[in-house]
């Protein structure tokens, strides 16, 4: 006997992240593939529902890009209260824009949904606090996107990690950022939305990008202890989506220090306003005793001590190292999958077979106190201890 699908609600999958991570790139290739396979190796097909305010955009989604990807259409409502009380939902995901998730989480814990979100999950460390003890409460499943756990370059220096590639390791350096358009040549249009840029939308690059630095922090080396951060905003004004020219409030760049528990030294370069001469829009360096890694968002190089070139310093001869040609880049040892669908079906495992899923609102939440603690120290350029 096939199961009954589960039906999904989406919200905010009119937006960038929700139409293309979450729906093309995840949900709709899940259907395709026939749901998700659980433990009694039975597959859970799921169904979503569309949910957004603009009818056009939900129908286009809906209708025509679904057409494309599955052969079928997908329901679609601008009604949200209808929804939240429609007892056949199960899962209410939101990836609308960051301001608006708190209010959406809490309707749809209060009606007994699972929930399912985007990161950050608020815009301060109380509303975070205030949604974790909601679901402790409710008791409904809840999990948050840690997307970047599941890329590639990531999973690759993690696996070096668990091998000993590195010896003890002594420290971590990330770059990420890359140049984002202000928009005042109407031939180079920005590539992120406005509200990225306005703090009271809940913008900025510390709450966008510190979130993501907990978790693969976190994951990758031990918790975090505490946190030097310095914060500007580069740009002071950008032009909107209607053309208007628009005051930006929000830091654009964001340098951190985390020392770690473990005493290890972390330091993440964050900023929309930098040109890329490097590997990749995020790479992260570990250097350890017996070799190091670059990981990009895919690839993955390294260089063991038995591979390191002896650099002297003469500045008045031409740099005789090439050095990236010490480098040997990883192959790929397995199919890397979507890293938001990885997620997504770990996720239904989670609802549906009670597997384990340790990326909750609970966990989530120290993403948001890690941006809140990073502002508190630039504003008031001291340490803060987590
Ligand atoms: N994990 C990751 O790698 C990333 C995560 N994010 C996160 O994803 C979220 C969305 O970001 P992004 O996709 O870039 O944003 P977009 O601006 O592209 O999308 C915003 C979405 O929110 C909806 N929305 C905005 N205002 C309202 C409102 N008042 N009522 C109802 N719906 C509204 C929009 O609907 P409409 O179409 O009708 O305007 C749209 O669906 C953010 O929280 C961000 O932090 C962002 C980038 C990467
Ligand atoms: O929120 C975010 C901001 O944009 C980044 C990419 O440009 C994302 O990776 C991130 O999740």
């Amino acid at each position: 006997m096939p199961l009954t699908p589960i039906r999904i609600a989406m919200h905010g999958v009119t937006g960038r992240m929700g139409t293309n991570q979450h729906l093309i790139r995840s949900i709709l290739p899940i259907i395709k593939q026939g749901g998700v396979k659980l433990s009694t190796g039975q597959w859970q097909q799921i169904e979503p529902i569309l949910v957004g305010r603009d009818a056009v955009k939900l129908k286009h989604l809906a209708e025509t890009v679904s057409m494309q990807e599955i052969g079928r259409a997908i329901e679609f409502t601008t009604n949200l209260e209808s929804i939240l009380l429609d007892e056949s939902v199960e899962i209410v995901f939101d990836a609308a824009s960051t301001n608006l998730r708190p209010e959406i989480l809490r309707a749809a814990m209060e009606h007994g949904k699972a929930v399912y979100c985007e990161k950050p999950i608020a815009i301060n460390a109380n509303e975070a606090s205030e949604l974790v003890a909601l679901a402790e409460k409710t008791g409904v499943k809840n999990g948050v996107v840690q997307d970047k756990l599941w890329l590639p370059g990531i999973r690759k220096l993690r696996m070096l990690r668990d091998q000993g590639f590195f010896g003890k390791i002594l420290g971590v350096r990330a770059e990420f950022g890359y140049w984002v358009f202000s928009g005042h040549d109407q031939d180079q249009p920005p590539q992120r939305p406005s509200w990225n840029y306005r703090s009271e939308d809940g913008g900025g690059m510390m709450i966008d990008m510190f979130c993501h630095w907990e978790y693969l922090i976190n994951d990758l080396f031990g918790p975090i202890a505490r946190v030097l951060a310095h914060k500007t905003t580069d740009i002071a004004e950008r032009i909107d989506e209607s053309g208007e020219p628009y005051q930006c409030t929000a830091d654009d760049s964001a340098s951190a220090l985390f020392v770690l528990k473990n005493g290890l030294t972390c330091q993440f370069n964050s900023s929309w306003t930098t040109r890329v001469r490097r590997d990749d829009l995020l790479t992260i360096q570990v250097d350890g005793t017996e070799g190091s890694a670059v990981a990009g968002l895919r690839d993955c190089w390294i260089q063991s001590l038995s591979a390191t070139p002896r650099p002297t310093w003469n500045p008045d001869v031409p740099q005789p190292i090439h050095f990236y040609d010490n480098w040997q880049i990883l192959p790929n040892s397995t199919e890397y999958d979507n890293a938001f669908k990885i997620q997504w079906e770990q996720f239904i495992r989670h609802c549906v077979d009670d597997a384990d899923f340790p990326w909750t609102l609970s966990s989530a939440a120290a993403g948001v106190r890690l941006a809140e603690a990073g502002a508190i120290s630039a504003n008031e350029q001291i340490w803060v201890t987590l």
